[in-house]
């Protein structure tokens, strides 16, 4: 049965958010398959709004565990990001978490989850947002339990597309250590994303190589949080490319009618190519206030 949201969380204002949101659907509350190694996925990001491309990573990196390696994904996380990210289109928090709440409903199993932790705190980098997780689930929880009774410690990795690990390889975006905690302590699932260089990051993260996945787009599929919101200023339909909920939500709240940011991308001419190709990138350049510079 599809999980319910939990009522704190839909509610406003949220100021005090549970340490781990955990629905008693979930997996990793039930036995874990004696002989895998668990793991759960973290997925970092605006989700402003969430669309299925963040709903189909999750379904695609666990295809891509299946078919490839022993892992047995036993959770799979949004961490919707802090408002102090301040990234152009970035709606509230609350917004942002009850709309992923509504878009993981949709599933039938609730493996797939939101924590709201990391949206409600000053911006956390992704180190820490993933040990917080590692945390959680394993010191607090005591990991997954095998049917034996036994306890198992659970990997954590994240969850991106191949746009943001592209970043990694940036200057100025990513400290070294906290990429050597990420990729080197956790590990990650890179997604397929049209229009970002796989080259570009091979070399320069090649000696985390070995906790880092490539999972090939095998559908291409380039719908962007961007796009969403280009569509929805420029008044056309953007039902099909997000959960029906979460489309309902966004009418009933009139989200993302008039921003900014939008007022900005228009004006750089990134609107045109709001059919074709990533707006993504434009609208970052576009202007976010305040980046989570290397620390
Ligand atoms: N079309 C896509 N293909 C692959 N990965 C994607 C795609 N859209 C989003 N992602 C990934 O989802 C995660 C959450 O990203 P985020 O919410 O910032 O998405 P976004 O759609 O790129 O947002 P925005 O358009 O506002 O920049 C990131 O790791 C991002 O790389
Ligand atoms: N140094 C860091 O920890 C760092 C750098 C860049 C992006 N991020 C994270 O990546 C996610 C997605 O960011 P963008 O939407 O800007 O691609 C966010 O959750 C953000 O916190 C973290």
């Amino acid at each position: 049965m599809p999980s319910q949201p939990d009522s704190s969380v839909a509610g406003a204002p949220f100021t005090n958010p549970p340490k781990l949101h955990l629905p008693a659907s979930s997996p990793l509350t039930r036995p874990a398959q004696p002989r895998k190694n668990a793991h759960v996925l973290v997925a970092c990001g605006s989700f402003s709004p969430v669309t299925y491309l963040h709903l189909r990573m999750f379904e695609m990196a666990v295809d891509y565990t299946r078919q490839n390696t022993d892992f047995e994904v036993v959770g799979g996380y949004m961490s919707p990001v802090s408002d102090q990210y301040k990234k152009p289109g970035l709606l509230s928090a609350r917004h942002r978490v009850n709309m992923c709440m509504l878009g993981v409903n949709e599933q039938t199993f609730g493996w797939l989850m939101v924590d709201p932790w990391e949206a409600f705190q000053d911006y956390q980098r992704t180190a820490v947002v993933l040990d917080h997780f590692d945390y959680e689930i394993n010191t607090v929880l005591g990991g997954v339990h095998t049917e034996s009774g036994e306890h198992r410690d659970v990997r954590i990795m994240l969850l991106a597309g191949s746009d943001l690990i592209s970043t990694m390889s940036e200057p100025g975006v990513w400290s070294e250590a906290d990429l050597d905690h990420i990729l080197g302590k956790y590990g990650t699932f890179i997604i397929e994303r049209a229009g970002s260089d796989m080259d570009q990051w091979t070399e320069a993260l090649a000696r985390w190589r070995h906790n880092i996945f490539f999972v090939p787009q095998l559908i291409q599929n380039d719908v962007s949080s961007t796009k969403v919101r280009l569509f929805l200023r420029r008044g056309l339909s953007i039902r099909y490319l997000l959960p029906a909920s979460v489309v309902t939500y966004i009418e009933e709240h009139g989200l993302y009618k008039d921003d900014g940011v939008q007022a900005q991308v228009l004006l750089s001419g990134a609107d045109k190519d709001a059919g074709a190709g990533s707006g993504k990138g434009k609208e970052v350049a576009a202007g976010r206030s305040t980046s989570p510079a290397a620390v």
